[in-house]
């Protein structure tokens, strides 16, 4: 049975439902980085908010790992790189927290706009200051929104809402999009001179870090006032400290800070300034969808092996899962095959999938075939990490997909392009279920990959097969199955056996030895 730990606090229907799903389930929480370590070796999944911090430490000690699920929606506490080098799956819930926090950036909007924060204060200190405080209206204001995905789009909706003009800065954002969002797609610094507030709804990345920087900053219109509920970063927090002490910022409003848990910080005690910490996602509804949706997928994966939301491997539905099963195991055993096969370096790889298997998603089985292929030189490969390695190794990889059936209802081949040119393999299920090779290198030839098998290229002479018989049985080993393929009477043979003992490079030296024998080599599955 999996074992998952959740790290983090999380609502108790997460464990719920892991038990319900069969799986077994630990809640340790607040556990010191060593202290993890110490345990993270038993669990298949680990179940996380954002204050567990999943280094790659963390991930070396984590032998049985195959899962990092992330109740909620920034994954920058994942080394997600180290996981996926170790072939463990990060997921997230991308959309359980998005309205609770698109209200926490309207709520902070109000906040600001009536500077309710330090109205309470003063109120409950009992000063009754009530020419303080003078606000402004947000209906007929400028919001300027700086990332327009889905919390950023409920922000732009509640903000309409409020008969605010909206002004959007994406650069993935469509206009079309813009036009059903009811905003007006603009370049950053028209954003900047235009917004009379600026809330932010990006991710941290190299592109958005200190968008709001010292420089953006001055280019926004007097009195503006900023809201960051989405990560620290995203604002220069010396720069802004010395817009709203000089009076041109005029008012700001942080959820999120650089550093975290943010216990001080220049910007406590400034005027016009509002913090909370890190609440965006903290409702009720938000942590129970949250704790539900991390959970049925971490489950999905361990149990039925679907993947949901993954940042590091592409989806695959419950449904699809067994029906790609059979695939994958065909999948891989053809990557192992090019991968034992295929001398010297390959360039390039291509996947293609025939008849019946165009009609499926087609990434899994690409992944497998990858992994197949990579773990024949490292056997700490799996889906997760093969496209990565791939990668590194600079191997071209290509997917083609024919709707059209061969002589085959459904086909899978695997073309490698190596120094000595392009060699190709391909596959089919019998009974849609069982993995059988049908092609290698051009040559019809019909095997089930399993266990342990010697590769023979051969003359195709008589005699033959009685040498090779006579040599295998005085080293004592035993034939399985025997398939033989050949291009014409008397051209080139291909034999694949199945033995029941490993074959020994001193045996695969004396079958190669064999008058006629081009090639022997001992291959395993
Ligand atoms: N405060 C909280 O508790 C809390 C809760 C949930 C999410 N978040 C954070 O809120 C942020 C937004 O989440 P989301 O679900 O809307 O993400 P999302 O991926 O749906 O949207 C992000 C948007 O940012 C845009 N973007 C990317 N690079 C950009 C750039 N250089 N300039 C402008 N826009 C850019 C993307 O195109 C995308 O539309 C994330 O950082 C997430 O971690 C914070
Ligand atoms: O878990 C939390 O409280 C914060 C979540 C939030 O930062 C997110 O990115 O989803």
């Amino acid at each position: 049975m999996p074992k998952v730990l959740i790290s983090d606090k999380m609502d108790p229907k997460a464990a719920q439902i892991f038990r319900e799903r069969g799986v077994e389930v630990d809640e340790i929480t607040g556990k010191t980085p060593e202290e993890l370590k110490a345990i993270i070796g038993q669990y298949d999944g680990l179940a996380i908010r954002s204050s567990t911090k999943v280094t790659k430490e963390i991930l070396d000690a984590a032998t049985n790992l195959k899962v990092v699920g992330r109740a909620g929606i920034g994954v920058d506490n994942v080394d997600i790189p180290a996981a996926s080098a170790r072939g463990v799956v990060v997921m997230n819930t991308p959309f359980g927290n998005s309205i609770t926090t698109a209200e926490h950036a309207i709520a902070l909007m109000f906040a600001l706009a009536r500077q309710l924060p330090e109205a309470d204060a003063s109120t409950q200190a009992g000063k009754w200051e009530k020419n303080r405080f003078m606000g402004v209206e947000l209906t007929a204001k400028t919001l300027g929104l700086i990332g327009a995905g889905n919390i950023g789009s409920i922000v732009a909706d509640r903000a309409r809402g409020l008969k605010m003009k909206v002004v959007a800065f994406d650069p993935f954002l469509t206009p079309e999009r813009a036009i059903e969002m009811g905003v007006e797609k603009v370049d950053l610094d028209t954003l900047l001179a235009r917004a009379d507030f600026i809330t932010l709804h990006t991710p941290l990345t190299d592109q958005t870090r200190n968008i709001l920087s010292a420089e953006n900053l001055a280019k926004t219109k007097k009195g503006v006032r900023i809201i960051n509920c989405a990560r620290g970063g995203l604002i220069d927090e010396a720069a802004l400290k010395a817009g709203l002490d000089s009076g041109h910022i005029g008012g700001a409003a942080l959820d999120v800070f650089v550093t975290e848990p943010a216990k001080e910080s220049p910007l406590f005690g400034t005027p016009n300034f509002v913090s909370t910490p890190h609440l965006g996602a903290s409702t009720t509804e938000a942590q129970v969808n949250v704790a539900i949706q991390v959970a049925e997928q971490m489950a999905d994966f361990l149990v039925s092996g679907g993947v949901t939301n993954a940042l590091n491997m592409p989806s695959l539905s419950a449904e699809e899962a067994p029906k790609l099963k059979p695939y994958m195991a065909l999948a891989e055993k053809l990557g192992s095959l090019v991968g034992q096969l295929a001398h010297g370096a390959l360039s390039s790889i291509s996947i293609e999938v025939e008849g019946a298997a165009a009609e499926l998603n087609q990434k899994p089985i690409t992944g497998a075939v990858l992994a197949g292929l990579m773990r024949v030189h490292s056997d700490t490969v799996n889906m997760v990490n093969a496209p990565f390695l791939a990668k590194e190794r600079g191997l071209e990889v290509r997917e083609v997909r024919n709707e059209r059936e061969g002589d085959y209802h459904t086909l899978v081949r695997v073309t490698v392009r190596t120094e000595a040119g392009d060699r190709s393999v391909a596959g089919t299920l019998f009974g849609n279920q069982a993995p059988r090779l049908v092609e290698l290198f051009g040559i019809k030839v019909e095997a089930d990959l399993a266990g342990h098998m010697l590769y023979i290229v051969n003359e195709d002479a008589p005699g033959f097969i009685g040498r090779l018989g006579t040599t295998l049985g005085e080293a004592g080993v035993n034939i399985g199955t025997f398939h033989l393929g050949r291009r014409n009477a008397g051209g080139e043979a291909i034999l694949l056996l199945s033995v029941d003992e490993p074959v020994t490079p001193e045996l695969a030296a004396q079958v190669r030895a064999l008058p006629g024998v081009r090639t022997a080599m001992a291959l395993a599955f």
